[in-house]
């Protein structure tokens, strides 16, 4: 029994983009989607009831952060992530370390795993591709990342050969030390970098492992939107037709109808929510620093476009007020906008794709959002 299956609905005729269904164990959703990012087993103030009402169908948490706290024995014994945090939805578990492994100076990558230092501690760790399963179905997510090295951008040709090589061994031991493929299903992750050669080595090696869905890898990582987009542009038609392709750490509203256009399903990005705790909030019109004088006597809502609950009941003035106390409510009411914006988004895209139209859907939406002025 298969734990994550994919079904194409259909392709857009205007572009690339596909209308898909994901199923789990934990349900199905809608493909292309958005994934809100609950890095320590919580959408940060957002509650799981409000995250069932705004629309989200599947959320993602960190393999790395959780295994340090609380520990993934801990999840384990609550019955799992799902248990554990009350979330009856989907959950797809990345590894949350990519930061941590760029960013560590201890990191130290080996064919064995690699060695970095606690990023609350200090203390020195050590993850292994078995590691990362083992952590990962104690957590028990309906969806888990094989364990990649995520090189930095730029990165030579020479390095990317050398660690897309590792990443599809490591990818091997991954699917070896996988103890409940009946009921998670394991994604590979494809690097390469900004090269097509190597790009298309790692599809090879790793389509050739016959993982139930793939993530584009390496992205998001500093590079120009045009060299994401160059790469979506040949390694996505590598990528199996009848399985979900998840581009990782990618949520601005641009990257995500252009990454849609480019045949990939899933999405996931701290953005909406990281932005919102500083009061600044994605509308029909552009971004909103709310906290902004001129917002002082403003008594219309966030987005007047927008039907969501923070938009129905409370004004810019209100918001900028709490969030100038810094009120807590005032970023729940932040979040919650920023999270219904992308889930919108992802549903008006959705909708474009079923009517052959996610070209001219494109242009109206940059026009408004003023992506198009130079
Ligand atoms: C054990 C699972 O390993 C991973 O999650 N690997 C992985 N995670 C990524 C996260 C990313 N976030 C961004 N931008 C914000 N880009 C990312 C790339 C990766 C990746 O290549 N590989
Ligand atoms: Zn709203």
């Amino acid at each position: 029994m298969v734990a994550v299956t994919y079904e194409l609905i259909k392709t857009c005729k205007q572009t690339g983009a596909r209308l898909g269904r994901v199923h789990t164990p934990h349900g199905s959703f809608e493909t292309p989607m958005f994934m809100p990012v609950g890095t320590l087993a919580t959408v940060k103030t957002m509650s799981p009831e409000e995250l069932e009402r705004m629309g989200a169908s599947i959320i993602l948490s960190n393999t790395y952060h959780l295994w340090l706290r609380p520990g993934e024995d801990i999840v384990e014994e609550a019955g799992g992530l799902h248990k554990f945090m009350n979330w009856n939805g989907s959950i797809l578990t990345d590894s949350g370390g990519f930061q941590v492994f760029s960013l560590s100076d201890l990191r130290q990558i080996e064919e064995e795993g690699v060695h970095f230092r606690n990023h609350i501690s200090g203390e020195k760790l050590f993850l292994s591709p078995e590691k990362a399963m083992r952590i990962q179905n104690s957590l028990g997510a309906d969806i888990m990342m094989a364990f990649d090295e995520c090189p930095p951008y730029p990165a030579d040709h020479d390095y990317m050969k050398k660690s897309v090589e590792r990443t599809s061994r490591w990818a091997e031991r991954c699917l070896e030390g996988h103890q409940r493929p009946d009921s998670q299903g394991l994604f590979g992750i494809i690097q390469g970098g900004e090269y097509e050669d190597l790009r298309r080595q790692s599809a090879k090696d790793l389509t050739s492992l016959d993982f139930p869905g793939y993530a584009v890898g390496g992205l998001s990582v500093g590079e120009p939107k045009d060299v994401m987009n160059r790469v979506l542009d040949f390694t996505t038609p590598l990528l199996p037709n009848d399985k979900p392709r998840y581009l990782m750490g990618v949520g601005s509203p641009d990257s995500l109808i252009d990454g849609s256009i480019r045949g990939i399903d899933m999405f996931d990005c701290v953005l909406p929510t990281r932005i919102a705790r500083n009061g600044t909030c994605m509308t029909s019109q552009g971004r909103l620093v709310v906290r902004n004088a001129k917002f002082a006597r403003d008594f219309r809502p966030i987005d007047e476009q927008c039907d969501c609950h923070t938009c129905r009941n409370y004004s810019r003035a209100y918001i900028r007020h709490l969030v100038k106390a810094n009120e807590t409510f005032g970023f729940r009411l932040t979040t919650y906008h920023n999270l219904y914006f992308l889930l919108k988004l992802m549903r008006q895209v959705r909708e474009a794709i079923r009517e052959d139209r996610l070209g001219d859907f494109r242009e109206e939406f940059f026009e408004k959002y003023g992506f198009n002025k130079p």
